[in-house]
């Protein structure tokens, strides 16, 4: 697809050799593990909230025609608004990058009685932000995707309170790639298996499952392991 882009320059401009080994690497590298993250958190928390994965269920069956190998179309997705709102309020508590790009200031700012220098370097915790009780309510910190039903919030990072994707001219290129990419593969996995995971013989089973790695992508810290059986 690159090297058909490079001959025959659909979009009107040139890409070089060096252009294409960049795509690849950054699909690669800030494509791969952050989308594998978002897929795991979703399956963690379905698991641990089995009426959320019945609801889910009925979604995906209720949107998508009968077939002998249940496969659901990426077609078929379009109307799923309960699994567009699982998949919202996971990236809301487990955000894969929950720190975004470092940003350097141009010029001098004053922000809520700080004065910030040109030059500061400045981080912004998306993590903290999307688990504020003051903007998300007392529940902030629990796993409920009714409260994306119906709000207006999308991915283009417009609203502060929800940046899971980041915003502005860094914001992350890979959106529609990755939402369609964990789509698919979720319905997939879902509407042909049941999961379920060994119930743990000592610890705590939330420490266990909400552990996060430390980076600036995160993950579980201990892998998911769960089994599918036939429906
Ligand atoms: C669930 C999956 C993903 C999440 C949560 C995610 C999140 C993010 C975030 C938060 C940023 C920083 C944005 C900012 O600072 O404003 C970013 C940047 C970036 N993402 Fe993603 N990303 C995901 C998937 C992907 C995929 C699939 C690709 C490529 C195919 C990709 C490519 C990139 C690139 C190249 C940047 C850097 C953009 C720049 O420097 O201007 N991401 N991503």
């Amino acid at each position: 697809m690159l090297l058909w882009i490079q001959k025959e320059k659909p979009n009107g401009f040139e890409i070089d050799r060096s252009d294409i080994r960049h795509i690849i690497m950054d699909m690669f590298i800030a494509g791969t593990t952050a989308t594998s993250a978002l897929l795991e958190w979703t399956m963690t928390e379905l698991i641990r909230h089995p009426e959320i994965m019945k609801k889910l269920k009925e979604d995906i069956r209720t949107h998508s025609r009968p077939k002998p190998n249940f496969y659901v179309l990426e077609e078929e997705i379009e109307n799923m608004k309960y699994l567009k709102a699982v998949i919202k309020e996971v990236l809301r508590i487990h955000s894969p990058a929950p720190v975004l790009l470092p940003r350097q200031l141009k010029e001098d700012i004053k922000l809520k009685g700080y004065d910030i220098a040109a030059g500061t370097q400045v981080i912004i915790n998306a993590w903290a932000i999307q688990r504020d009780t003051a903007t998300w309510g007392s529940d902030a910190e629990e796993f409920k995707p009714e409260r994306h039903l119906d709000s207006p919030l999308n991915f283009q990072g417009q609203n502060f309170m929800y940046i899971p994707f980041g915003s502005g001219r860094r914001i992350c290129p890979g959106i529609g790639y990755a939402m369609a990419l964990v789509e698919v593969t979720l319905t997939n996995l879902l509407n042909r298996f049941n999961w379920k995971v060994e119930v743990r013989k000592q610890g705590d089973d939330d420490q266990y499952h909400l552990a996060e790695t430390i980076g600036l992508e995160v993950g579980r810290k201990f892998p998911l392991i769960a089994s599918p059986s036939s429906l």
